[in-house]
């Protein structure tokens, strides 16, 4: 099958600072796929190149096998904050990337009004987003997102904000979404058991520039819960990936002992 996604020979500097130089991924279509890696690596700018917000220096991104120099519109975006508007009412936020397509607003209404349900948030269709908690306002932003595109989401982020109950909840119920939907996911997270949790591969930014992503697969079965954490599998996964992030946090040339 081919690939929904894939960077082949990728090279992107900003400036002089070289971020990816020849880096290869690929993401198979329904795959989740976690990102983690520490601070200022390039995450963002991966998901921006993906998203066509930015364009390589070098070799080719490609979409469904592809390449697409206009990818914009082609992927869904969810970031680390909802970014809703607070004047606009939760019908009206998520309605917005089908007003983009150019669906009547009425349309887009109605079709909006009949997703809600499975959200969880029928009941708060005509509310503002400051009348909502967090949770809620994220899974609005969600399904922003997968109205935007359900072929590949980017997930940046997407719980940092909320607190740990509400976050551990959000896990079990994208785990969830990602299971009816069958889209292809791509999440950046600082959290290794969030990245273990939900993915089917975990891949771990390293390198300045980044050349070639670690990738561990995640071979505990589905579906999984927050029970899994306790899994021998998922444990010595966890220790390995802390493993690399810590081997490359105290190299020489980042400052640290020799
Ligand atoms: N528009 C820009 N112009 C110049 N440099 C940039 C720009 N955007 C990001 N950078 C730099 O590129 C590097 C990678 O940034 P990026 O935001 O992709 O990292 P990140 O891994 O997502 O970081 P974090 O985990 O902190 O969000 C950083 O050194 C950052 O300062």
């Amino acid at each position: 099958m081919r690939d929904q996604l894939a960077f082949a020979g990728v090279r992107f500097a900003y400036g002089d600072q070289l971020i990816l130089d020849n880096f290869d991924l690929n993401v198979a279509k329904g795959e989740f796929v976690s990102l983690i890696g520490p601070s200022g690596i390039g995450k963002s700018t991966l998901f921006q190149l993906i998203a066509g917000l930015l364009q390589p220096q070098k070799g080719e991104i490609l979409l469904g096998g592809e390449p697409m120099a206009n990818r914009l519109g082609q992927v869904g975006y969810m970031p680390q904050r909802d970014l809703l508007m607070p004047w606009r009412t939760i019908v009206e936020n998520a309605a917005l990337p089908l007003e983009i397509q150019g669906i009547s607003k009425k349309q887009a209404h109605e079709r909006v009004r009949s997703e809600l349900p499975k959200y969880g948030l029928e009941e708060w269709a005509d509310a503002y987003p400051t009348q909502l908690s967090g949770g809620m306002r994220q899974r609005v932003s969600f399904l922003r997102a997968l109205l935007s595109s359900s072929n590949i989401m980017l997930l940046d982020e997407p719980f940092s904000s909320l607190d740990g109950i509400t976050r551990m909840d959000m896990q079990e119920w994208l785990m969830a979404k990602w299971q009816e939907t069958g889209s292809t996911m791509l999440m950046i997270t600082h959290d290794i058991d969030e990245a273990i949790l939900l993915a089917d591969r975990v891949v771990v930014l390293t390198g300045k520039p980044i050349t070639k992503p670690i990738e561990l697969s995640v071979s505990i079965n589905r579906p999984r819960s927050l029970v899994s954490r306790n899994h021998s599998g998922f444990l010595a996964l966890r220790e390995e990936i802390w493993d690399l992030l810590r081997s490359h946090r105290s190299q020489p040339s980042l400052g640290r002992e020799a």
